[in-house]
Order: structure tokens, then sequence, then C-alpha cells
């Protein structure tokens, strides 16, 4: 019977992880331990080192068990290791910047400190769970360490869990996984061990959603798993490249196709492209492991998936540039959303981070707003030389950030951001019935007036206070082109071309080159 985990590494992992854990497993003990004081620290108190929905609540319930409260954040690590039955690595395996390897191969230094640690400090057997993302083998090397460093003749059974949550919606992905993927030698101590697993897991995780398997299997699971949702975003990025070329629409294509079960709709929505702390680095982590395995075509292949992802963030760049005759510089550009997707104030990696910096490089003065993000976090970012920081500017509200822009451009898909729903007509429509009833031509009457009823932003008031013309950008396709249209201003979106597209940049302009006459 399990008693006491620890998770090693309080992140974006290990602190929801173990939250949940306690929450679902109220007679175990479990402890999250972090060698970072600052971030323990922050565990401690109600300002919690990111935010995720759910998070807070669910750590209150925890905690208002009072004394038989199971969870706690430390930094006294060796302590942890030692009282546990299992030990969850939970720790950063960021891209290796330095030698082999170097930007695309994943750093295991961070792992194999914590995984030395525990060979020293264990004074029993214990079970070591790797949580953290890792290149198939990496189970061996931890058993391998393990046994070297240990002082006793203790069993180490290593099991790979690879960690399928998604920022954002960690709390929810954690209570409801799709699947819990478990690992382990075929021996049976391997197999008691991941049957121990399984049976925490099961305390709320229906028992047909627990895969067993062996560890190479899951590690890689992990990494083919992350390599196939961004190849299917790059793969309908690619396609609403096209659909800009020849008038067609991202998101009725990604209707059509995803409509079919066998290709099913989720994570086919085109936008700015994907960021993050995990698609790029794992993805390079997949390249690096087919190249360093001599399967170049196989490298290749995955490889299109990055560049397609870069090559999404620069058309769009260009596509500002170009809609704004051809010169930004002098110009005011307001950035709204900086976190690499909404509910979440992670920025790694995030699409925002580039556009910022290239705007900035064309000379444009950048006003940006995030919900979430903190000032010093986009400073920090965006890393602005000083000349740049002169024109760089965050604000708290977004009313404040688009006063007086020539463009204003939704980076990161917040609900706040979204216009009112007030008609769903397809873009190219002329006539055509909202939600309400109401006739297109109401909506452009009336639909202005309406205020977002989800407390998101007032687009109306924002167009009037826009320099004209006054171009709003949406890089994640989550407005309506005819309402803002109707406000006023050119709407510019990515994979569907607008009204103002279409008469001045789009199909009329690319049927010369379209049919060979140019
Ligand atoms: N972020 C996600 O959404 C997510 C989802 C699934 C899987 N993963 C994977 O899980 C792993 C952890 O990711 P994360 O986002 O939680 O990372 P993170 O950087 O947010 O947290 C890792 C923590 O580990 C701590 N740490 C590092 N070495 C340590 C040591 N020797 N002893 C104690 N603490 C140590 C760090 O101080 C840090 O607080 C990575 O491999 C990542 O790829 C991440
Ligand atoms: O249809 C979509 C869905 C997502 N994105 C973008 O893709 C990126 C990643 O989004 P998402 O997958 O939702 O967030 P992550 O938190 O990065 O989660 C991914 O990476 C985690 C870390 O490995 C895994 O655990 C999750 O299963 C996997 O979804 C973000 O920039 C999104 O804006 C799109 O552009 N279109």
């Amino acid at each position: 019977m399990v008693q006491k985990i620890t998770c090693i590494g309080a992140g974006f992992v290990g602190g929801p992880l173990g939250t949940v854990l306690a929450f679902c497993c109220p007679e175990i003990s479990v402890t999250v331990v972090d060698k970072n004081a600052a971030r323990i620290e922050s565990w401690n108190s109600d300002d919690l080192p990111m935010y995720e929905p759910g998070l807070s609540d669910i750590i209150a319930q925890v905690r208002q068990r009072k004394d038989a409260c199971n969870l706690s954040f430390s930094c006294e690590i060796r302590k942890a290791i030692v009282e546990s039955d299992i030990i969850m690595l939970c720790i950063d395996t960021p891209t290796k910047n330095h030698g082999a390897g170097s930007g695309m191969a994943l750093d295991l230094a961070h792992i194999q400190e914590a995984v030395r640690t525990i060979g020293e400090v264990a004074t029993a057997d214990k079970i070591i769970v790797e949580k953290s993302t890792v290149p198939g083998g990496t189970t061996s090397i931890i058993q391998d360490l393990l046994e070297a460093v240990s002082t006793g003749t203790y069993n180490f059974e290593v099991l790979s869990n690879p960690e399928f949550l998604s920022e954002g919606s960690a709390v929810n992905d954690l209570l409801h996984p799709s699947r819990v993927i478990i690992g382990c030698q075929r021996t049976t101590s391997g197999q008691l061990a991941a049957e121990k697993l399984a049976a925490v897991y099961r305390r709320w995780t229906p028992h047909e959603l627990i895969i067993t398997m062996n560890q190479w299997s899951a590690e890689l699971s992990k990494l083919a798993s992350n390599a196939l949702l961004a190849q299917r975003i790059s793969s309908i990025n690619s396609l609403s490249a096209i659909c800009e070329a020849v008038g067609a629409d991202i998101n009725s294509v990604a209707e059509a196709c995803g409509t079919d079960p066998r290709i099913g709709n989720k994570m086919l929505q085109s936008g700015l492209g994907w960021g993050g702390s995990c698609f790029p680095k794992d993805v390079a982590a997949l390249i690096y492991l087919a190249r360093s395995l001599g399967l170049n075509s196989v490298a290749d292949y995955w490889a299109v998936v990055l560049e397609m992802n870069e090559d999404q963030q620069s058309r769009f760049a260009k596509r500002i540039l170009s809609c704004m005759h051809g010169c930004i510089n002098g110009k005011l550009i307001t950035i709204l959303g900086f976190a690499f997707k909404q509910n979440t104030s992670d920025t790694k990696n995030s699409p925002s981070k580039n556009l910022a910096r290239e705007l900035l490089r064309e000379g444009a003065t950048i006003h940006i707003y995030d919900p979430m993000v903190s000032e010093a976090q986009i400073y920090r970012d965006v890393n602005a030389s000083d000349e740049q920081s002169r024109r760089l500017r965050i604000f708290s509200t977004a009313g404040e950030a688009c006063a007086g822009a020539d463009a204003v451009v939704v980076a990161t898909e917040w609900d706040q951001f979204k216009t009112p729903d007030i008609c769903q007509a397809p873009y190219e429509t002329n006539v055509a019935v909202g939600t309400n009833g109401m006739h297109t031509k109401d909506i452009q009457n009336n639909g202005a007036h309406h205020e977002h009823e989800t407390g998101g932003i007032d687009w109306a008031s924002i167009v009037d206070n826009m320099y004209r013309p006054a171009f709003i950008f949406d890089g994640r396709n989550i407005l309506n082109a005819q309402y803002l249209e109707s406000l006023g201003c050119r709407y510019v979106g990515i994979g569907h071309l607008s009204k103002w597209d279409r008469q001045h940049h789009g199909i009329f302009a690319m049927a010369p080159k379209l049919y060979g006459m140019i």
C-alpha cells in the first residue's frame, strides 16, 4: 500500500500533479519538492507561481483538511526521498544549449542530478516514476545511475509514466486524463511496481484508461503524441496559406476535414503557429533522436513540421507589413495577448514574442496587453535593444493599449478578446442570420452597440479610438470579420479573405498569378 509520494520539481507538472494526487487520494501523503526556494515559497503562499484555472481552488480544498491536509511543498528534497514509496520526477528537460545536439536534443542534466540524489540518500526500495519528457532509453540510464551511486542493495524500479496535461487546462486534464501510460520492465518486480502506480491512478481514473507497455514505448509515446499534434497544426497552417491564395476559408476546410471521424476535429485551429514549453522542444528532440539513429529521412520529415511553424509566423508578420502599405516605421501596433495560448501565464516560445521583435525591427511602436503575463516578463521576453525599448510599452488594459493604434493584432486566443457572438455567418456571406435571428443588415445597424456579454473587450470603442485606416489582424481566427468591418475597420485573418482583403490583396490580385498570366 502506497503511503507517501514525492514529486521532485514544483513546476507546471509537479505542482498541479502533486495537488491532484493529494486531492484524489486523501490517505496518501504527497510532498512536492524543489531546489528553487522562491518557487516553494510561492506554492506555500496565496500567490501561486503560475496561473492555472481551478488550481487555487483545489489547493484550498486540500488545505481545508487542516490536520488531515496531505499536501506539502518543501525544499527538503533528501528527507522527502527517504520517506517516500514512490518518487515522481517532474523535472524540466529543456533543449540543450551547448555541445552535441545543441538546439535540438533534450538536456537531461537536471534529471540526472535528482536521480543521483535519490540513489545516494535512499535507505529502502523505491519506485521512481519518470513523468518528465525524455528521449527513448532514459529509464535504463536512470536505473544504471541509481544502482551505481546507491550505498545499499535496494531495488529501484524505474517506470515511464509520461504526462499529457496541457497548460491552461492542467487541473482538468489531471482529473480526467484521456489515458495514463505506464511503461515498465517485463520482470515480476517491474510489473508489481507498475501495478502499484496503476492502483494510485485507479483512485480517480477508469481502469480501462490505464495502459501498460514496455518503458521504451511509453517514453516514445510522449514525443510521438506531441509531434503528431504539432504536425496537425502545421498541416492546417500550411493549408491556410493556400486558402488565402485561392479564396478558400481555412475554418470551412478544417470543419470539412474534421467531421471525418478518422481525422477528428481537435487541434485543427489555424493561427499564428504553435508555441509553449513542449511542442517546439519535443519536435526538435524527435528530429535529433531520428538523426542520431541515422534515420535521416525520418528526421527530415519532422524537421518540416518545425519549419512550417516558423514559416507561418514570419508569413503573418509579412502580411501585416504588406497590408499596412509596406511600411510600419513610426506606426503604432498593439499586440493583444502575449501568453503562448489562452488560460496560462506561460510565455515560453510564444509566437507573440517573435512577432513583437519582428515589428520592432521594422520600426513600429509596439503596445502589448495580456491579462495574465506580467509587465516584467514581457520586457524580459522581448529583450529589446535600448533604442527599441523606447518604442515598447506594456499596458494593464486592452483599451489603453489600443488607443490611437494604426493596427491591433490578436496574438493569443484569450476569450476576452473574442468579438460578441452576434453573427455566425461565414465570412463570405452577404446576408446571414445571426444567433439571435437578426440579419446581417440589422447587425450592422445594431451590433456595434451590443456589449460583450462575457466580460470581453469593447471592440466598438477600440475601433473608434484607432487611427485610420484601422487594421485588425486576427492571428488566432477568433474574431468575427463582418462585425469588425461593420465598425469601420479593415479585418485581416489567417487562411481566409475578408471583404477588405478581397478588394485589395486577395483573390483578385492573385488570380493572374494563379492562371499563369504573370
Ligand atoms: N509544462 C507542461 O505543460 C508539461 C506537460 C507535460 C509534460 N511536461 C514535461 O514535464 C517536465 C517538467 O516540465 P515543467 O513544465 O513542469 O518544468 P518546470 O521548469 O516548470 O519545472 C521543473 C522544476 O524542476 C525543478 N528542478 C530541476 N532540477 C531539480 C532537482 N535536481 N531537484 C529538485 N528540483 C529540481 C526546477 O527548479 C523547476 O522548478 C518536462 O520534461 C516537460 O517536458 C511538461
Ligand atoms: O488547434 C490548435 C491547438 C493549439 N494551437 C497552438 O498550439 C500550441 C500548444 O497548445 P496545447 O497543445 O493546447 O498546449 P500545451 O500546454 O503546449 O500542451 C501540449 O504539450 C504538453 C507538454 O508536453 C502535452 O502534455 C500536451 O498534451 C500537449 O497538448 C499553442 O501555442 C496553441 O495556441 C493551435 O495553433 N491550434
